[in-house]
């Protein structure tokens, strides 16, 4: 918690003022934030200062890993988060490239399941990334990537957490992710989750002790509609101590994960928060 509030209170202080034509809403901007989350001794990442919609954020992972297109089905379980920029981005509204109501295109997942090759086939990088390491094997290469310039106008929004390189040192795994871009108030709530639970799972069911999951994000932003609540309400709240993640236990494979988890086999125990506060989300 403290290392988000630090970076919060970065952008406050040293932040920049950044236009920005997407979304038409000015950004105070930092550049480079390294947090970490300390997966082995279970110190889940959840902010406290306002109440975490966190079991929305996990859904959204799930939607991810089983490479979802479309908010409609991020909806079924359990996540809105797709809604605006499917339905009401207008450059996206306007793309022919997309197929009708709630469709987000070639994103994320999409691109992590099903990678399209120059020959027409597909790449499943997550499945690949899972076999090697449910086998011992890091090949220095355990890498899945959302991000691919090539089809970014195929879908409604560039990924924001693109990359997640898996890393194994003895039976204790890793993760490193990377973010392009970070809105700090609704966003990173989300994202530090979606590291620490992507971490807790693909170790689970690959079978290894979970160690430390690294975020390196690039561009950490406050919008300029967000500043005043984050600046004059959540900055001034004090921290309660991080609560704990238990996952069930018999998710044991990828199958598992695009068959039947759902949300609520995640459950957060010693959460205690202040109120929410509801930020306003620039699409
Ligand atoms: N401007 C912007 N910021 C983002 O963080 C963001 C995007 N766009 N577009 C793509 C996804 C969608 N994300 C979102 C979208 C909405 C919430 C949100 O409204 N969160 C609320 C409550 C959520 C709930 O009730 O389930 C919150 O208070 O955290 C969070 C992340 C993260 N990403
Ligand atoms: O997981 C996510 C997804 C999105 N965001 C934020 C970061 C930016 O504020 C917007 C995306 O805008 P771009 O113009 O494409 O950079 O969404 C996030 O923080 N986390």
């Amino acid at each position: 918690m403290k290392q988000y509030l630090d970076l919060c209170q970065r952008i406050v202080d040293e932040g920049v003022w950044v236009e920005n034509k997407r979304t038409g809403t000015k950004c105070l901007t930092v550049i480079n934030a390294d947090l970490e989350y300390d997966v082995a001794n279970n110190k889940f990442p959840l902010i406290t200062t306002r109440k975490s919609f966190y079991k929305a954020a996990i859904a959204e992972l799930l939607g991810y890993l089983r490479g979802y297109d479309s908010a409609a089905q991020f909806r079924d379980i359990g996540c809105m988060t797709w809604n605006a920029n499917a339905n009401e981005n207008k450059a996206w509204l306007e793309n022919p490239h997309r197929r009708g109501e709630d469709d987000m295109g070639r994103v994320y997942g999409v691109q992590g399941r099903s990678w399209q090759r120059p020959d027409g086939s597909h790449l499943d990088q997550l499945k690949k990334v899972i076999d090697n390491l449910s086998k011992g094997i890091d090949d220095r290469g355990e890498i899945v990537t959302f991000y691919n310039p090539g089809e970014f106008e195929l879908g409604c929004l560039r990924p924001c957490m693109h990359t997640h390189t898996f890393s194994l040192l003895g039976d204790t795994l890793y993760l490193t992710s990377y973010q392009r871009s970070c809105d700090v108030p609704l966003g990173l709530n989300f994202n530090q989750i979606q590291c620490f639970v992507l971490l807790a799972l693909v170790a689970q069911i690959t079978g290894h002790k979970p160690g430390k999951a690294y975020h390196k994000i690039a561009n950490a932003h406050i919008y300029e509609n967000q500043l005043e609540l984050m600046r004059d309400v959540q900055l001034k709240r004090e921290p309660f101590a991080s609560p704990e993640l238990k996952i069930n236990p018999n998710i044991k494979s990828l199958e598992d994960i695009e068959s039947w988890v759902t949300k609520d086999d995640f459950e957060v125990v010693g959460y205690q928060c202040h109120d929410a506060i509801k930020y306003p989300f620039s699409v």
